[in-house]
């Protein structure tokens, strides 16, 4: 049995990403909790001839311990989006309790699941999920994913609106976190390699770390991006189980992840980045999550300046996520 879990999937990442897991053949049993509406989207989704047997669950009647339990991969993108005007960071008064009792929920009910984290602001609910899973005892550091996937996503699609490429087989490692300017794109690595000039490269660099106000802006008030995070989320999901069910080898995916776990090079990172906990790098996987963090490798004199001034951001938005919950009455 593969059971998926959705949490937040009658919203707008949510249905369409529902959708996507329903159309993924590994996935047996696809469990969608919501506080409005998920019952709806479960029997719209249970008529699609696929394997995975859908089912819907409110907050009544232990509807979150009942979708938890047996999870082999847990989605979270439950939590407000963003209206033009605001940073993620500016979500953080909500989501973060949001994130904070699901994650509890997470520990008592499926502590060995994997947990996959949309929800924004990424930078500080990943270190939510952690601590929280901490505190009960069930932390493994292979298993907690942010999700940094569309980052990775919109790299491919605007580098290759300038170098011509197919987008689907162009690989733009993106690194540090999701949001502005901790999110940064290493385009020296960029395979298949392309020479940008440094024109290019400062201006598909900015494209890519805002990429999401462009889609905020055109929303105009309705919230950000939910097909392509969709996509990009069901991506992620996928990855993880062609690794951990299927014992797929060699799948590398960028990722915002703790960066303790010395036993699989998350030292090797953490020195490059002035001893950050959590960071986003190229994660490879394997049967029991990640296998390796791989390291940052080299980059450019422009892109040792990213870096730099994603530090102290994310170093800011790291400590937030780690004191809301020490100082939560839980
Ligand atoms: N990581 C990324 O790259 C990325 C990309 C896009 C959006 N996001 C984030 O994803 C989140 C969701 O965005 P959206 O557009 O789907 O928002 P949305 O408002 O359309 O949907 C959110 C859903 O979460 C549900 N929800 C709220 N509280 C809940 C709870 N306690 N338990 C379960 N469900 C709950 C709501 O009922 C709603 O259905 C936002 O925080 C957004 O910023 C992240
Ligand atoms: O921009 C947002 O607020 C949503 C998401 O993080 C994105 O990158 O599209």
């Amino acid at each position: 049995m593969v059971k998926a879990v959705v949490l937040g999937a009658a919203g707008g990442i949510g249905q369409p990403l529902s959708l996507l897991l329903k159309l993924n053949n590994t996935i047996t049993e696809l469990a969608l909790y919501d506080i409005v509406n998920s019952p709806g989207v479960a029997a719209d989704l249970s008529h699609i001839n696929t394997p995975a047997k859908v089912t819907g669950y409110l907050p009544p009647n232990d509807g979150l311990k009942i979708a938890l339990t047996n999870a082999h991969l847990i989605v979270i993108p439950a939590g407000v989006p963003r209206k033009p005007g605001m940073t993620r960071d500016d979500l953080f008064k909500i989501n973060a309790g949001i994130v904070r009792d699901l994650a509890t929920n997470i520990a008592k009910y499926s502590p060995n699941a994997y947990v996959l984290i949309i929800s924004n602001p990424v930078n500080s609910t990943v270190p939510i999920v952690v601590e929280i899973l901490k505190k009960h005892g069930v932390f493994d550091a292979k298993k907690v994913f942010g999700v940094t996937t569309l980052d990775v996503v919109r790299a491919s699609t605007f580098t290759s609106s300038v170098s011509g490429a197919n987008p689907q087989e162009v690989r733009v490692p993106v690194v540090g976190g999701h949001s502005g300017v901790t999110i940064i794109p290493l385009l020296s690595q960029i395979a298949p390699s392309y020479n940008f000039s440094q024109e290019d490269i400062e201006a598909l660099t900015k494209r890519i770390q805002f990429g999401g106000d462009e889609v905020v802006k055109a929303k105009d008030g309705a919230g950000s991006a939910t097909l392509s995070m969709a996509q990009a989320g069901a991506r992620f999901a996928s990855s993880i189980l062609n690794a951990t069910v299927s014992g797929e080898a060699g799948i590398i995916e960028p990722s915002y992840v703790h960066l303790d776990a010395d036993s699989v090079g998350g030292d090797q990172v953490k020195n490059t980045v002035d001893g950050l906990d959590y960071f986003s790098s190229n994660v490879e996987l394997g049967k029991n999550g990640i296998e390796k963090i791989h390291p940052l490798g080299d980059l450019s004199e422009y892109e040792k300046k990213l870096l730099e001034a994603a530090i102290p951001e994310l170093r800011a938005n790291i400590n937030k996520g780690v004191s809301f919950v020490a100082e939560s009455k839980l």
